[in-house]
C-alpha cells in the first residue's frame, strides 16, 4: 500500500495565548503522497498560512499530529526534517550581502556533514537548481538588489538545492506576473512528477490551481476542510459552495470566476462547428461582461436573443438576431458595446 510522505490525524490548528485561544482548522485527517502536487486554496484568513507553518513545525497544532513518512514530527530530529522537508514561506528575509548563488548554496547545509559530501556534488545541485527556475543568469548577483519576482525565484531555488522529499510554499507565485506564475506551476508539476517530490502549496490563483493540482485541499472560513480533484470540486458544487457570497461565483461552464452581477438579457450562442467551441467560450466570457448569460438550445424559449458565430479562415463573425432583425460583428468589442447599449443600458432604465 502507497504511504503517504505527509499525513495528520485529528489535527487542530490555530493559537493560544496565555488568555486566550483562537482556533482556525479543525481538520480531517490530511494524506499527501510522493509525486503528489496538492494546492491549498481557501478565502483570505481562512488559516492557510498557519496551516503551512504548523504542518512544517514553525508553530506547534493546538491538538492532533503531524507525521512524516509515518513518524510523529515532534519526533524527527531539527537535521532530519531540515533534510526532508523543503520550505518557502512568504516575506522577504534579510539576505544581507549574500550572493544569489550563496543564497542557494545555503540550501544544501542540511546535507553537509563534517569530512564527507564532495564540494563538487553540492556545487551540481546548485546550478541544477538555479537552471530550473530561471535563474542561472541573477548567480552573481548581490540578493538584496533582486526585484521581488527573482527573489521568489532564487527561494525557490534554494528549497529545491535541498533535495527534499516534501516541499511546501506558502504562495509562491504572488510576486510573479503571468508568464511566470504559469511557468512556475509547470515547473513545480515537472519536479513533482519527475524527481517524486511531494508538493504542498498555498495560493489564490485559482485558476490555475484547477489546471495545475492533482488535488485540492480546500479551507472554509468556518475552520473545515473539503479536498478533491479539483474538477470534482467544481462539478460537486463544493467550489461554488465555498466562495459564495465573496462577491464572485464559479462559473462551470467558463471554468472561471465571475463578479456576481444581475443578469440582464439571456442567449442562445450557436456555433456550427466543433473547432469554435473556444470561440463560443471567449463568447461566453464578454457576454457575462456585460450581464448577458448564455443560455442552451434546449433552454430557448428563455433566451431574448440567438449569436451565431461565424469563422472563414482566420475571419470571425458574431450574428446577432433578435426582433430586430439580423446585424453582424467583426469583434466581441463591437459585439457587447452594441449589445451593452441595446440591451444593459436600456434595461437598466
Ligand atoms: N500569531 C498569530 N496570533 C494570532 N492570530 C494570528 C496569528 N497569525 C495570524 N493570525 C490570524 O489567523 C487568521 C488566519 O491567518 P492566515 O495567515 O493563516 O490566513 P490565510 O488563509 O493564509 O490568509 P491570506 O489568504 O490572507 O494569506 C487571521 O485572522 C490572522 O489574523
Amino acid at each position: 500500500m502507497r504511504k503517504p510522505i505527509l499525513s495528520t490525524h485529528a489535527l487542530v490548528t490555530g493559537y493560544r495565548s496565555r488568555r486566550h485561544e483562537r482556533i482556525l482548522g479543525r481538520l480531517p485527517d490530511l494524506e499527501l503522497y510522493r509525486g503528489e502536487m496538492v494546492c491549498l486554496i481557501g478565502p483570505n484568513g481562512s488559516g492557510k498560512s498557519t496551516l503551512l507553518k504548523t504542518l512544517t513545525g514553525v508553530i506547534p497544532p493546538l491538538s492532533g499530529s503531524i507525521y512524516l513518512s509515518g513518524l510523529p514530527l515532534p519526533s524527527i530530529s531539527a537535521g532530519d526534517r531540515a533534510r526532508s522537508i523543503a520550505v518557502v514561506l512568504t516575506g522577504r528575509p534579510d539576505s544581507g550581502f549574500l550572493t544569489v548563488r550563496q543564497l542557494v548554496v545555503m540550501g544544501r547545509y542540511p546535507h553537509r556533514r563534517y569530512g564527507t559530501g564532495s564540494k563538487r556534488e553540492d556545487e551540481a545541485i546548485v546550478d541544477r537548481s538555479l537552471v530550473l527556475v530561471g535563474a542561472e543568469d541573477l548567480a552573481s548577483m548581490r540578493a538584496s538588489n533582486l526585484s521581488d519576482g527573482e527573489f521568489q525565484k532564487v527561494m525557490i531555488a534554494r528549497a529545491l538545492a535541498q533535495e527534499p522529499e516534501l516541499l511546501i510554499l506558502d504562495e509562491p507565485a504572488a510576486f510573479l506576473d503571468l508568464t511566470r506564475r504559469v511557468e512556475l506551476m509547470h515547473l513545480l508539476r515537472t519536479i513533482a512528477r519527475e524527481e517524486g517530490t511531494s508538493i504542498l502549496l498555498s495560493s489564490h490563483d485559482l485558476e490555475l490551481v484547477l489546471r495545475s493540482s492533482d488535488r485540492v485541499w480546500l479551507m472554509e472560513q468556518r475552520g473545515g476542510m473539503r479536498f478533491g480533484a479539483p474538477e470534482d470540486l467544481v462539478l460537486n458544487g463544493v467550489l461554488e459552495e465555498v466562495f459564495h457570497g465573496e462577491g464572485v461565483s464559479f462559473n462551470r461552464e467558463l471554468g472561471a470566476f465571475v463578479a456576481d452581477r444581475p443578469v440582464l438579457a439571456r442567449a442562445v450562442v450557436d456555433f456550427s462547428d466543433e473547432e469554435e467551441a473556444p470561440i463560443k467560450m471567449w463568447t461566453g466570457r464578454a457576454l457575462s461582461r456585460i450581464g448577458v448569460a448564455s443560455v442552451e438550445d434546449d433552454d430557448r424559449e428563455h433566451a431574448d436573443f440567438r449569436i451565431r458565430i461565424r469563422r472563414a479562415e482566420t475571419l470571425c463573425t458574431w450574428e446577432v438576431e433578435d426582433e430586430n432583425g439580423v446585424r453582424s460583428f467583426t469583434s466581441l468589442y463591437d459585439l457587447s458595446r452594441a449589445l451593452d447599449q441595446e440591451k444593459g443600458i436600456a434595461r437598466l432604465d
